[in-house]
């Protein structure tokens, strides 16, 4: 598949059922134990808790453990409905689907990489899952070819990545988001797991493992940093328990951070006044712009855009904070930050600027999750990322007086 037939995937998804579209997010790790299947479980859990529709894929097919944190019973074939579709289980208002109940406990299920997706294309497609805001998709551990062939095969909104704060973890989970960038899937956010011990009486945080590189990396990408998630021994025993932290230990500092890791993953710009979110806009076929945000009487933020438009000389962004900016287009193209234009090490251009012509202009514009842009180009390059703070950061074309 194409890079262009997943970004046509995705749009696709995003656009479907009309009110109430789908959000397919991927939650992935580079390497397994990390703690990312605490976290999906969290986040549905949250997600359900502000009153949207949630369903989890454990797509986690070598160790399923998503049903057992929700405390249902794994080993149990799920009940099917009159048109043979299956009925998924249902914990903490979250729906779920998993490996786990379609195999027994103690015997892994050993499926080559074609099954794989083969059955999880079963579990997103074939379920009956009724109505849903949100589907998370747990993904096994890793970068390998597995992954990479999920993150193609479904149309996701994103991906989210789960490290934990030790440097080998980190660049294993620079290697995923490397990955998901090859083939076109936008970053929602990076999330460090187990990051620093939280003191059970005074709340205080000891950093066991180095401090902020989770942080640090998401800045060098240009993406979200989510939160960090501490280490608390109760999280293991509510895992055990199936009853989830944010159920278990609402007010802790763990579930705190996974509340508002599920507010950023389904709120931001147009939560907070900006554009209405997702929008795909064809610009050379004049469809899809999005609509201009009503103004604020007071204030804005900085990183917030209210309009976009786009004329010959570029990409015209007024911010909710007022501020107007032509950003000329092919200063976009000379800009992008994707793996192919630039040294994902040392941040050089890779992109020679004499190979992109002088009247290059984007031809689709569409929102990534809730923090920027994806461009396509007129000389077919369709992988670039522009976060809305990078954009703000660039420079207005100066238009002179005639
Ligand atoms: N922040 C944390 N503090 C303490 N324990 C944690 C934390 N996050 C996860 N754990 C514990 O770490 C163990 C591994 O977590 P989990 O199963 O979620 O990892 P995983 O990345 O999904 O693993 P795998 O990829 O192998 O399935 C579990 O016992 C879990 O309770």
């Amino acid at each position: 598949m194409t890079q262009q037939d997943t970004n046509a995937k995705a749009a696709e998804s995003s656009q479907q059922g009309g009110k109430s579209e789908r959000k397919l997010i991927a939650i992935s790790s580079g390497k397994g134990g990390v703690g990312k299947s605490t976290v999906t479980t969290n986040i549905a859990v949250a997600l359900a808790q502000m009153g949207l529709k949630v369903g989890v894929v454990d797509a986690d097919i070598y160790g399923p453990s998503i049903p057992g944190m929700l405390g249902i019973a794994g080993n149990r074939p799920p009940a099917m409905s009159p048109d043979k579709k299956v009925i998924p289980a249902q914990a903490f208002g979250v729906k779920v689907m998993s490996m786990a109940m379609l195999s027994d406990d103690d015997s892994p299920a050993i499926l080559r990489g074609p099954m794989v997706t083969k059955y999880l294309q079963m579990f997103v497609a074939q379920v009956e899952w009724g109505e849903l805001d949100v589907l998370l998709l747990d993904l096994p551990p890793g970068t390998g070819d597995i992954q990479l062939t999920l993150a193609q095969a479904f149309p996701l909104t994103g991906a989210v990545v789960v490290s934990t704060p030790q440097d080998v973890s980190l660049k294993i989970a620079r290697r995923g988001l490397r990955m998901m960038q090859q083939v076109n899937v936008p970053i929602l956010g990076i999330v460090e797991n187990m990051s620093g011990f939280a003191c059970g009486s005074c709340g205080e945080v000891t950093h066991i493992f180095s401090k902020g590189g989770g942080e640090a990396i998401a800045r060098e990408i240009g993406m979200p940093f989510l939160g960090a998630v501490p280490i608390e021994p109760e999280i293991v025993d509510s895992g055990d328990a199936g009853k989830p932290m944010v159920i278990a230990h609402p007010n802790s500092a763990a579930a705190l951070v996974y509340v508002k890791i599920a507010e950023a993953l389904v709120g931001g710009s147009s939560a907070r006044g900006g554009l209405a979110l997702p929008f795909d806009w064809h610009v050379s076929e004049g469809t899809g712009q999005p609509t201009e945000a009503a103004p604020l009487s007071y204030g804005g933020a900085a990183d917030v855009p209210v309009s976009l438009d786009h004329d010959e000389i570029g990409l015209m962004i007024r911010w909710q904070d007022g501020y107007e900016q032509t950003i000329g287009s092919r200063d976009l193209r000379l800009n992008c930050r994707c793996a192919a234009c630039r040294d994902e090490m040392s941040g050089a251009a890779i992109l020679d600027p004499s190979s992109v012509p002088q009247s290059i202009t984007p031809t689709r514009i569409w929102s990534l999750g809730n923090y920027g842009l994806g461009l396509a180009f007129s000389d077919g390059h369709s992988t670039g990322i522009y976060t809305f703070k990078a954009l703000r950061a660039m420079q207005s074309v100066e238009v002179e007086d005639v």
